[in-house]
């Protein structure tokens, strides 16, 4: 498959296009001393997010408890831990070196972007808005917009449906493992970035179509006609 022949591009966001982890362990510190429990760092926080603010929530209690949280427990503390991440969302998170600009770029040379992420839909138009990012999105899917989120493939199908694309026109580009899965059951490429958030794990054993260390290098790989991207 060409690079030539995509015509879209879905970016995953945490780990992809902001660093917004002190700002998610701020809000996981927060509902922790709110309930009285041990509180937790912000590399634990890190190898916590990728599954959606719910499972973020359930693995900090989970930790914090010393047994696993009951859906009791996480439903309880999900009112807590969105009152302290809505008020804080880009406190100390910042955008990826060179995102702002790749990004602007590829809309001016004619593709549409979306975002395809796994944070709750009403904490990902603010921080797109606060970053000036929202703008160069012609879609937004948050891990709430559909029945399911990735590593299921129904957000990108969604997107290839709504947009009617072949799954060579459609790119995903993301930091974890759950990006990559669900582009590959989604049928399409993946770019997968070393520097994000992947549980720890190197994120080219999860077999993405390429990888990129940095936000200037995806611009590079899409744009640069030698690259080929082989499926
Ligand atoms: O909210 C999460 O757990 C991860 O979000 P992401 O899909 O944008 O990486
Ligand atoms: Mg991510």
């Amino acid at each position: 498959m060409k690079a030539q022949s995509i015509k879209a591009i879905a970016f995953d966001l945490d780990g992809t296009l902001i660093d917004s982890v002190p700002d998610l362990a701020a809000a996981t510190q927060g509902m922790l001393a709110e309930l009285t429990l041990p509180l937790c760092d912000e590399n634990q926080v890190r190898s916590w997010v990728g599954n959606g603010a719910a499972k973020l929530v359930e693995r900090a209690l989970t930790f914090a408890r010393g047994e696993q949280a009951t859906q009791a427990d996480i439903d309880a503390a999900m009112p807590l831990f969105s009152r302290h991440y809505e008020v804080n969302l880009q406190q100390h998170s910042r955008l990826y070196d060179g995102v702002k600009s790749a990004l602007e770029q590829l809309v001016k040379l004619g593709y549409q972007l979306a975002i395809v992420t796994n944070k709750p839909y009403r904490f990902t138009v603010p921080l797109l808005e606060a970053f000036g990012i929202a703008h160069l999105f012609n879609q937004v899917l948050g891990g709430d917009s559909l029945e399911k989120m990735k590593p299921d493939p129904l957000p990108l199908t969604h997107l290839k449906q709504t947009w009617q694309l072949d799954d060579e026109q459609l790119l995903m580009v993301g930091d974890s493992r759950n990006d990559i899965l669900a582009a590959k059951a989604a049928g399409i490429s993946s770019i997968g970035l070393t520097y994000g958030y992947n549980y720890g794990e190197d994120i080219g054993l999860s077999g993405p179509t390429a990888v990129c260390n940095t936000f200037s290098e995806v611009l590079a790989q899409i744009t640069d006609s030698q690259i080929v991207l082989e499926q």
